[in-house]
């Protein structure tokens, strides 16, 4: 579809000098965070650093730090019980372990929480919160070139465009705005932020501080480790931060290239894809798999393509591996070396302005001390049990620590992370809680958007084929749905699996206008046991979009004999 003629464009040639000031290893600005004791204070550490050897002080050092930390947290509530500084500490501030040290500060625990670089992590830094942003405007700037929807709503706009440093600008902005937000919250109910990188030294015994001066000990009851994740870049991807990147530096839109390959199809691909081609960029996605978005339902998937990607200025070269990446210089473009996923054998080289590294993230458990309580983990991730708790290297689970969020791997979301810490405070404070994760929806927020919760319908086949059920799919339009029609925005399409013979709900698939926001009816049926039988009496508001989901919850045939939640049987 493009030339692969080189073209570096004048944008990423004369990517900007904060460009430079990322390569070089700036940080983002420090959050309000609670002033720690003399001697402990932030030592501007990069996230990268975080995982660096951790030294051992002498134990007359580490005894007289551990009193300046306890001196720290004292008029802070009272002491955590038993003896231990703390009920609860938590390595990590990211949404994971901010939403357990909410939680868990309702649950009236003494808790701290360790943060070696800035309060928000991933999500509030450099994933959810800034994406969305940039989300926004593409969303506009989509809707503003499209002429003919302009006009079938009687609407005139001469012409759309964007000022690229203000765009960025809000992402940043909005980014330290809840970044602050966090950190007042976790203040005002009390919650201790201890400054530095958390390293566990033995049972229930925690160090922080400086990377390779982790001066200050302190003890805990329950310790959770909530270190979250980092790009992860495959072998042979050189990254410079400007002409090949992660989202890190994408999410900061120093530059926006005429062309730009996106290795990976999958949530941070398509929704840069989308940023991307609604500021003028020309995208080409590399994708490992044989089909583009290969996480989604397969129906989902095709019709994202026809409505995500076909009509959009994107080509892409599917069942490939990008195995070799090498940065623009000297004039020379982005080199791109593409082998067959199946054959290793050399296919292509691409010739772009950039390229945006989007194959998934990698665990950040490095430096933690796992080894100083015979835990190993598993391609860096911490290996839990359905309650999150921390297993050993035998199989044991190791009492009193648990492990929420990117770090466990097993659901790399932001509100899986806080749910999952929500779950373990729950546990220690004598309430047994088992997170259902099969009724945590997700969203691709692209224009339309994209969301889901449970299986997917092959998922759903495999494992009635396993178990000896049958399912059944229905579907629902948004072209007959009058509030979606009123924005003239009438494509998309919202699927169900269900099992007719109990009228349970296995999987929900939206793609269309607010499925992010529509998913919660489905993902809160399946958390609290909800068949479609109650369900499709619930009466919904005309009219909005959530009568998609009214007609496919009605659409549904249940057997007769089933029960509902009140256990009557269901008429035929
Ligand atoms: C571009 C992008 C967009 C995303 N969009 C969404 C979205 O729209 N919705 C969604 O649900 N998810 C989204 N995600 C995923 C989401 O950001 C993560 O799932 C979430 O941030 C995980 O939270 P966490 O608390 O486990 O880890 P993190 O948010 O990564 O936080 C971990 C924290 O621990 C700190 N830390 C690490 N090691 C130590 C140590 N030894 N001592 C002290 N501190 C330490 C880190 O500095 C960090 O602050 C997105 C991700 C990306 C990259
Ligand atoms: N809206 C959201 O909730 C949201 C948004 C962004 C990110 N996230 C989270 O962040 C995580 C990471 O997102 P992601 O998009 O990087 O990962 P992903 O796992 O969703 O997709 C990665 C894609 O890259 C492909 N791939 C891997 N190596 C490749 C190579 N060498 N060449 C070509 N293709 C290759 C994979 O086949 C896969 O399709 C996800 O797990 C997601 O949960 C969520």
């Amino acid at each position: 579809m493009y030339s692969t003629a080189m073209s570096l464009s004048a944008a990423s040639a004369s990517a900007s000098a904060s460009a430079a000031a990322v390569a070089s290893g700036a940080t983002a600005s420090r959050p309000n965070a609670t002033r720690p004791a003399a001697g402990l204070r932030f030592c501007g550490l990069r996230r990268e650093a975080l995982g660096l050897r951790s030294v051992r002080s002498s134990p007359q050092v580490v005894a007289a730090r551990r009193s300046v930390a306890a001196a720290a947290t004292a008029g802070n509530g009272a002491a955590g019980s038993g003896g231990f500084d703390y009920d609860l500490v938590i390595i990590g501030a990211g949404v994971g372990g901010h939403g357990a040290a909410l939680h868990a500060v309702e649950k009236g625990l003494k808790t701290a929480i360790i943060e070696g670089d800035v309060v928000g992590g991933t999500c509030v830094n450099r994933g959810c919160v800034p994406s969305k942003a940039l989300l926004a405007v593409s969303g506009r700037m989509r809707e503003l070139q499209d002429e003919h929807h302009m006009k079938s709503l009687g609407l005139q706009v001469s012409s759309a465009g964007y000022d690229r440093q203000a765009v960025a600008d809000h992402a940043n902005n909005l980014a330290s705005k809840i970044r602050s937000n966090l950190t007042n919250s976790m203040k005002a109910l009390g919650v201790d932020i201890l400054t530095g990188v958390g390293t566990i030294v033995g049972k229930q015994k925690v160090r922080y501080g400086k990377v390779g001066f982790l001066d200050n000990e302190i003890t805990a009851r329950n310790i959770i480790i909530a270190t979250g994740s980092v790009p992860f870049v495959p072998k042979g991807i050189e990254i410079d931060g400007k002409t090949v990147f992660t989202s890190d530096h994408a999410l900061k839109l120093e530059s926006v290239p005429d062309w730009i390959a996106i290795v990976g199809s999958g949530y941070i691909g398509l929704e840069f894809s989308d940023v991307y081609t609604a500021l003028g960029s020309e995208v080409t996605f590399v994708e490992a798999l044989d089909q583009l978005m290969p996480g989604f339902d397969p129906e989902i998937g095709k019709l994202a393509q026809r409505i995500l990607i076909n009509p959009r200025k994107i080509d892409y070269h599917t069942g490939v591996f990008a195995s070799k990446i090498t940065p623009a210089k000297d004039g020379k473009p982005v080199l791109i070396e593409l082998i067959d996923a199946k054959t290793k054998e050399h296919k292509e080289t691409l010739e772009v302005d950039a390229a945006l590294i989007a194959t998934g993230r990698a665990p950040f458990t490095k430096g933690l001390g796992l080894e100083n309580i015979n835990v190993v983990t598993q391609r860096g991730f911490v290996p839990v049990d359905e309650r999150m708790q921390v297993m050993d290297a035998d199989g044991n689970a190791v009492p009193n620590l648990y492990c929420i969020g990117d770090a466990n791997g097993k659901l790399m979301l932001a509100h899986a992370a806080s749910a999952q810490g929500i779950s373990v405070v729950e546990q220690i404070s004598g309430r047994d809680n088992i997170l259902n994760h099969l009724s945590i929806p997700a969203a691709c927020f692209t224009h339309p958007e994209i969301s889901m919760v449970g299986l997917t319908e092959p998922q759903a086949r495999e494992q009635a084929g396993k178990e000896g059920f049958e399912i059944s799919v229905v579907k629902t339009s948004f072209k007959a749905n009058t509030k979606a029609l009123a924005e003239n925005e009438g494509d998309g399409l919202a699927k169900m699996i269900y099992r007719p013979d109990t009228g349970e709900i296995l999987g929900v698939h939206i793609l269309g206008l607010h499925a992010a926001d529509l998913i919660h009816e489905a993902s809160n049926a399946i958390a609290l046991g909800t068949r479609v039988q109650d369900i499709k009496f619930a009466v919904h508001a005309h009219p909005t979009l959530s009568e998609v989901l009214d007609e496919l919850f009605k659409a549904a045939k249940v057997n007769a004999g089933a029960s509902n939640s009140v256990n009557e049987p269901v008429a035929a």
